[in-house]
């Protein structure tokens, strides 16, 4: 973000401007013409919070600002300067029907004082409509971390370009709805908001091979391998194969079943294993013996022991936190950096899952998931993902875009589903 500033090709008091006015608009539109209360910060977070004061007061909104200190920077003392109305001490500061936080944004260094930041609880929680520019004021903008207790928004208005705050827990879960605002920069780091993949398509002389053959290794609990075999099916892989001892109910019968296959056999996009899979990890060890691009997920995450082992095996790995932490140990940072360091430990693709699911790959990309139902907290829904990611991979998607793609339509899914799905209605809304 700050590099981003430093490249653009306006004047930052024309940035913080478009910031303020954005901000106005965004709050105006998002809460109607409600009495206002700004409350400002030192740096240019509170400069766009004045900002924001002088548009809103020329949209005939009744406004008071509410400052902590005095401006810190050029730009912020300028826009305190231009607002020139009635600034409050933010001690005193009366409750309104929309409270806008402008206290501090991306430059937050430690936490907010305790008195402050029960002020600013208090007055969030007296709100009618509580807005936060760029980041609510106690958020760690690149880790997602609360630095001192943060309220609950209904809105923030990001800047720019996302953070990774507002894509991560517990941040994430405080900012209410999140809008991005346009003020004519682009951010130009590794990482990026997963959007609608663009998906093969059919070719008019497809086949059912050449659509991807998944092959999938069945342990111990055969219903978990049945959600992601179905999965695959449902996500446009042209063949399906499960290899079981013994014959698994519930699968759909274009899925086929079989006993041992060769894992060499070049016609196989994508072996899936993992769901399931139970204490056999041989059927892990066979896995990796095949050159063929792999999904491995659950417990043959487990049985994984050495990242290293997966160097080279082309594989996409889709772990939850516990599967995550048996597998790396405990990494420290974030939990993007975490998933990076695991991606360039691992030389896989890291599904790192969760309410804040993000994809990293070996080379340094990052992809953040857009918000998905927490409905989607339910036994087996990870079988039904991992299930996806094998067919997209199958149908011949590198598997860094196969992992995010898979990870965007499994969300999206979960919303058509309902809050009362189970795993296997997902099925339904692939
Ligand atoms: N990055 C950009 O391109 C743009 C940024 N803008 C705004 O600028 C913000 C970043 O501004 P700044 O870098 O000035 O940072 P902030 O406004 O977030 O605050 C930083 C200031 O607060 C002090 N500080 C940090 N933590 C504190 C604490 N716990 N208690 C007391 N003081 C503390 C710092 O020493 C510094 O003086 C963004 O979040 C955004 O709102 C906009 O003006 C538009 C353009
Ligand atoms: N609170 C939540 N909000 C959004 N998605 C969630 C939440 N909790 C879990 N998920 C998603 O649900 C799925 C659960 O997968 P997993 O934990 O492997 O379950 P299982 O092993 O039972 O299939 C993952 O895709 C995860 O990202």
């Amino acid at each position: 973000m700050r590099s981003a500033e430093a490249a653009a090709p306006v004047a930052l008091s024309e940035l913080m401007e478009r910031a303020g006015q954005s901000l106005a608009e965004a709050a105006l539109r998002f809460a109607g013409p409600v009495p206002a209360l700004l409350l400002c910060g030192p740096g240019n977070n509170g400069g766009d919070g004045f900002v924001a004061a002088r548009y809103l007061h020329q949209r005939e909104v009744e406004v008071r600002v509410a400052a902590l200190g005095e401006a810190q920077t050029d730009l912020a003392r300028a826009a305190r300067a231009a607002w020139g109305g009635a600034i409050e001490p933010i001690e005193d500061a009366a409750p309104a029907p929309l409270v806008i936080d402008c206290l501090f944004g991306t430059g937050l260094k430690r936490g907010l004082e305790d008195a402050v930041s029960e002020r600013l609880s208090g007055l969030v929680k007296s709100a009618q409509w509580a807005v936060a520019a760029d980041l609510p004021s106690g958020v760690e903008a690149d880790s997602g971390g609360l630095l001192s207790q943060v309220p609950a928004f209904d809105l923030t208005v990001s800047f720019g370009a996302l953070k990774p705050a507002h894509r991560l827990m517990p941040a994430m879960a405080r900012m209410g709805r999140v809008v991005l605002a346009d003020i004519g920069i682009t951010a130009d780091g590794p990482w990026f908001e997963i959007g609608e993949p663009a998906l093969p398509p059919v070719a008019p002389d497809a086949h059912k091979y050449s659509r991807g053959l998944v092959h999938c290794l069945t342990g111990e609990m055969p219903g978990a391998m049945a959600l992601a075999a179905s999965a695959a099916a449902r996500s446009g892989a042209g063949y399906v194969r499960v290899s079981t001892s013994a014959p698994i109910a519930g699968l759909p019968r274009s899925v086929v079943q079989v006993g041992d296959a060769p894992l060499a056999d070049p016609r196989i996009g994508c072996l899936l294993v993992g769901p399931g899979l139970g204490k056999l990890p041989q059927l892990l060890t066979l896995a990796l013996t095949s050159h063929r691009p792999k999904v491995i997920d659950a417990e043959a995450i487990g049985h994984v022991g050495d990242p290293a082992r997966l160097k080279g095996q082309d594989a996409v790995i889709t772990p939850h936190s516990g599967e995550f932490a048996t597998l790396f140990g405990e990494l420290p940072g974030s939990k993007a950096e975490q998933a990076l360091a695991a991606a360039a430990a691992s030389g896989a693709v890291v599904v790192y899952k969760g309410a804040d699911t993000l994809v990293a790959a070996p080379d340094g990309r990052l992809g953040f998931a857009p918000p998905a139902p927490a409905w989607l907290a339910t036994a087996g829904t990870g079988d039904v993902l991992a299930g996806m990611i094998a067919a997209l991979r199958a149908r011949g998607m590198p598997a860094f875009e196969a992992a995010c793609a898979g990870v965007w339509l499994h969300g999206r899914a979960a919303e058509r589903a309902g809050p009362y799905m189970i795993a296997d209605d997902l099925l339904e809304w692939l």
